[in-house]
């Protein structure tokens, strides 16, 4: 029996939707997949009109159909946006210059410009380097710091007022729950808001906030649009990893969970007697911080002394005056080197 689109009634159902189950066809999902995210920015004010905003783009499925989506929406609803392209350039061979290639057509195919930063120009270091000294295990603390930093010169640098990244309903829901299990109240706090970083550095949106990843992977695939799917070259945080396999798991049975836990975490009231990190700036470089130097000042400089694990090291060593102990200032952990009392605290955020 031929199954009818239970949105327009006339067409053939061409799929199951992730989110709700319908059975509709192709261009009712187009339609109900991006008006979504259309009601998003609108209910959210995540734009105004003449806003110069950087698409943070890796040519991943998530910035790709952010970028298709936003340039169709800007014209299709007027929005007025000065869209351009930015892309961090991490440096992994076989990797991220693959998928810069695909970024570079992406430039064409939705006639936006495109700068690339990488980090060898900003750190004059590259993540194939970096993996060199670290190894694997916690090469993805130094990726995730200096790629969020990395990304904010990027747009400071094109004038940009905004920043929007691919973030998805699925990234959200694993962060809150990598929030709770870490007992991390600060970021816990923020890491449900579609905005973030007004309070000094570039703000940041997520206009795919409330969207499934599954429902961007079909949108994608619908759409042909071009995308890099490989992952990257060096190994997954094990701990993100498995909070995924969760989410993942839970979906399976019971799709609504990954909104339930988002709006879980929207929910939750921060003690008010909480210690809370205090913004400020970092001394060394100038960019925003809540310690006396920011986490990529941290960690390059453990890189520049070689002596890589310092600022990631979080357990109790002895003796020498380098030696790097655990504190706890009632919010984040903090590892501080004894000898000149530098924090750092690793990355659940955004
Ligand atoms: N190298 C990069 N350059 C620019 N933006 C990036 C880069 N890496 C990540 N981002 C931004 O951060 C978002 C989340 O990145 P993450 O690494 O979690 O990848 P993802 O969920 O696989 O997303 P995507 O499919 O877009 O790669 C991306 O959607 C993109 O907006």
């Amino acid at each position: 029996m031929v199954r009818h689109c239970e949105l327009c009634n006339g067409k053939r159902a061409a799929l199951v939707r992730p989110k709700n189950q319908q059975q509709i066809c192709k261009d009712c999902f187009y339609t109900a997949f991006e008006e979504e995210i259309h009601q998003t920015i609108v209910d959210n004010k995540l734009f105004k009109r003449g806003d110069r905003v950087a698409v943070a783009a890796s040519g991943g499925k998530d910035s790709t159909v952010l970028a298709h989506v936003l340039t169709l929406l800007n014209k299709r609803h007027d929005y007025g946006l000065d869209l351009f392209l930015l892309s961090i350039d991490e440096g992994i061979a076989g990797y991220r210059d693959d998928s810069l290639e695909t970024v570079k057509r992406n430039e064409t195919q939705y006639g936006i410009p495109l700068e690339v930063v990488s980090y060898k120009t900003l750190y004059n270091w590259t993540m194939d380097e970096i993996v060199k000294e670290i190894g694997l295990k916690n090469n993805c603390t130094f990726c995730g710091v200096f790629r969020r930093q990395a990304l904010d010169r990027g747009a400071h640098k094109m004038k940009a007022v905004k920043m929007a990244t691919g973030h998805n309903a699925d990234d959200v829901a694993e962060t809150v729950l990598l929030n709770i299990l870490r007992g991390d109240i600060a970021r816990l706090a923020r890491c449900t808001s579609i905005i973030t970083g007004e309070e000094g550095a570039l703000p940041r949106c997520k206009p795919f906030k409330y969207t499934y990843e599954k429902e961007i992977v079909m949108y994608a695939y619908f759409k042909k649009l071009d995308y890099f799917s490989t992952e990257c070259t060096y190994s997954p945080n094990a701990y993100r990893g498995f909070a995924r396999e969760f989410i993942k798991d839970l979906e399976a049975i019971r799709p609504q969970a990954i909104l339930d836990i988002i709006r879980s975490g929207e929910r939750f009231r921060i003690d008010s007697t909480a210690k809370m990190p205090e913004q400020g700036l970092c001394e060394k470089c100038g960019y925003i911080s809540s310690q006396k130097w920011c986490k990529a000042c941290v960690l390059l400089d453990g890189l520049n002394r070689g002596l890589p694990r310092l600022g990631i090291t979080r357990t109790r060593g002895k003796g020498s005056a380098n030696v790097v102990e655990t504190v706890s200032n009632g919010v984040e952990k903090l590892a501080v080197s004894r000898d000149d009392r530098r924090p750092s605290v690793s990355a659940i955020d955004f």
